[in-house]
C-alpha cells in the first residue's frame, strides 16, 4: 500500500459510516463574470430525498456539481459528514458520493457490464480483479434498473433512455451513501420515470441520502421528501412539497402562471401551468362559470390561476368541478344532484351571472336540475361556451329546454375543446370583441 493509499483510507475511516449528511455552506461561484449562485447554504439530512428544482440556468447543476467537488466554490465550503469534499482523495470521495450527471454520453464502446462495473473501482485496490461481492454488487444494480438484459450490448448501441438507466446503475453498483442525480428521468418514458423514482425512493429508504434535480415538479412532489427552489442564484424557498409547491412560488420562482390542485390519484401536488399570453390589464374582473366535470373544473382553476375572481354554479355535490373549485379555494354553489334547483338556487345563480363580465358554459348539461336555470342566461353580459363532447349526447331527451338552451349556445362565442385549458385567452377574447359587455348583448 502506497503512501496515497494510506492517507485515504485514513480519511475515508474518518469520514464515517452511512448515512451521512451533506452541508453547502455560504457557497458562491460565478463562470467568469456570470455569478450563478451567491451564498448558498443548506443541509441536507442523512436519508433525505431533496429535489433541486428551478428555472434553466438556475444553478442546479452547478450546486450538485459543487457538492460532488467536481467545482470549487469561490467563496464558502461543502462538506459531507464535517468533512470538507475538497479535503478527500478522488477515490475517498467516489466511495462516499455517486453521480449520475444530465449528460450520460459516454466516450468509449464498453459492454455495459463494464460500465456498470465502473462504480466498484473505488472499493478496489489498483489492479486488482474484481471481487465476487464486485460481480454481485454489478449484477444487483443491473436487476435493479432493469438493465440486466442490456449487459452484453456496448452503451454507445443503446438508447438514451437505456443509457440513463446504466448510469443510474453504475452509481448504484458504487454503494455510496450519498447520491447525487442531475435529472434522472430527463430521456425516460413515463413507466420508466416512475420506476426509476420508486426505485431511487427504495435506495433512500434504505438510507441513502440522495440530491436530484428535477425538473417534472409533479413527480418532484411525488417522491421527494423535501424540495429546495433555486432561483437568482439563491435558495427562493425550501422545504415540504406541499409548501415548496404553490402557484405563489410558481410565479415568483418560475415567472409562471400555474394551478396547483392535488392529484385525484397521489394526492401530491399536481402543477397545470399555461401561457402567459393576454395583456393582463384588460382581463375581466369577474367570470361565473357554469357546467360539469373536468372542463368547467380545468376552466376555474385556470381562470383563478391568471388572478381572475372566479365563480362556479349551481353544480351538484360531488361533480369533478366542484372537487376542482373546493382544491383551489373556490365556494361553488352546490346543489343536490338530479333535483330540480329551488327558487333561492336560481335566484343565487342569478346573482353570481349578473355581477360577472363573462359567463363561461362548460359542457353545461340541459336537466332536470337546470332547466330553470336557462332565463338567468338572459343576465349574462357576455357568453362563452365550450363542449368537450357532442353536445346532442349530453342532452339527449331534453326537450324544450335543450331548444331553449340552443338559442344560448348560438349567442355564446364558442371554443374548441382542446382550448379548456386556455380559458383566460378565450374569456380575454370574449371581452375584447363586446367591451361595452352591454346587458342586451346579442352578438356571439
Ligand atoms: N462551465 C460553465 N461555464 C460557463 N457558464 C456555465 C458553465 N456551467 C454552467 N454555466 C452557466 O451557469 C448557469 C447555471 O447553469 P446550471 O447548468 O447550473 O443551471 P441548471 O439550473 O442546472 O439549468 P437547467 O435546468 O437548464 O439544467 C447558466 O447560466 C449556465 O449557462
Amino acid at each position: 500500500m502506497t503512501d496515497a493509499d494510506r492517507r485515504e483510507d485514513t480519511r475515508e475511516s474518518e469520514v464515517g459510516p452511512e448515512p451521512v449528511t451533506v452541508s453547502a455552506d455560504g457557497c458562491s461561484l460565478a463562470f467568469g463574470d456570470l455569478s450563478v449562485l451567491e451564498d448558498v447554504s443548506l443541509t441536507i439530512e442523512p436519508g433525505e430525498f431533496v429535489g433541486f428544482v428551478g428555472p434553466n440556468g438556475a444553478g442546479k447543476t452547478t450546486l450538485l456539481r459543487l457538492i460532488s467537488g467536481a467545482l470549487t466554490p469561490d467563496i464558502g465550503s461543502v462538506t459531507i459528514d464535517g468533512v470538507d469534499v475538497h479535503d478527500l482523495s478522488s477515490r475517498a470521495s467516489s466511495r462516499l458520493v455517486s453521480v449520475v450527471p444530465q449528460d450520460t454520453t459516454l466516450s468509449f464502446s464498453f459492454p455495459v457490464r463494464d460500465v456498470v462495473e465502473m462504480g466498484r473501482h473505488p472499493h478496489r485496490s489498483r489492479f486488482s480483479s474484481p471481487t465476487p461481492a464486485d460481480h454481485e454488487a454489478v449484477e444487483r444494480a443491473l436487476e435493479r434498473t432493469r438493465t440486466a438484459d442490456l449487459a452484453d450490448r456496448p452503451i454507445d448501441e443503446i438508447s438514451g433512455g437505456q443509457r440513463q438507466r446504466v448510469v443510474l446503475a453504475r452509481a448504484i453498483a458504487q454503494e455510496t451513501p450519498v447520491m447525487l442525480l442531475d435529472e434522472p428521468t430527463a430521456s425516460l418514458d413515463i413507466t420508466h420515470q416512475v420506476e426509476t423514482l420508486e426505485l431511487v425512493r427504495n435506495l433512500v429508504d434504505e438510507g441513502r441520502t440522495v440530491v436530484a434535480a428535477i425538473h417534472d415538479l409533479d413527480l418532484a412532489a411525488r417522491y421527494c421528501d423535501r424540495l429546495v427552489v433555486l432561483a437568482d442564484g439563491g435558495v427562493a424557498r425550501d422545504g415540504a412539497p406541499s409548501a415548496v409547491v404553490t402557484s405563489d412560488v410558481l410565479a415568483a420562482s418560475f415567472d409562471a402562471t400555474a394551478v396547483v390542485t392535488p392529484n385525484p390519484v397521489t394526492g401530491t401536488e399536481t402543477v397545470t401551468a399555461f401561457r402567459a399570453d393576454c395583456d393582463e390589464d384588460s382581463l375581466p374582473e369577474r367570470v361565473h362559470v357554469l357546467g360539469s366535470g373536468t372542463a368547467a373544473g380545468g376552466v376555474v382553476a385556470r381562470l383563478e390561476a391568471a388572478g381572475i375572481e372566479v365563480t362556479l354554479g349551481p353544480v351538484s355535490s360531488g361533480d369533478a368541478a366542484a372537487e376542482a373549485a373546493r382544491s383551489i379555494g373556490i365556494d361553488p354553489l352546490e346543489t343536490e344532484p338530479f333535483t330540480r334547483l329551488s327558487s333561492e338556487e336560481v335566484d343565487s345563480a342569478g346573482r353570481l351571472v349578473r355581477d360577472a363580465d363573462v359567463t363561461v358554459l362548460a359542457d353545461f348539461v340541459v336537466g332536470t336540475g337546470t332547466r330553470t336555470l336557462l332565463p338567468v342566461l338572459d343576465e349574462s353580459e357576455s357568453l362563452v361556451r365550450i363542449e368537450t363532447g357532442p353536445f346532442e349526447e349530453r342532452n339527449a331527451g331534453s326537450g324544450a329546454a335543450r331548444n331553449r338552451y340552443e338559442s344560448y349556445r348560438e349567442r355564446a362565442l364558442e371554443v374548441p375543446q382542446r382550448r379548456v385549458l386556455d380559458a383566460v385567452t378565450m374569456v380575454f377574447e370574449k371581452s375584447q370583441s363586446n367591451p361595452a359587455a352591454s346587458a342586451d348583448s346579442t352578438d356571439g
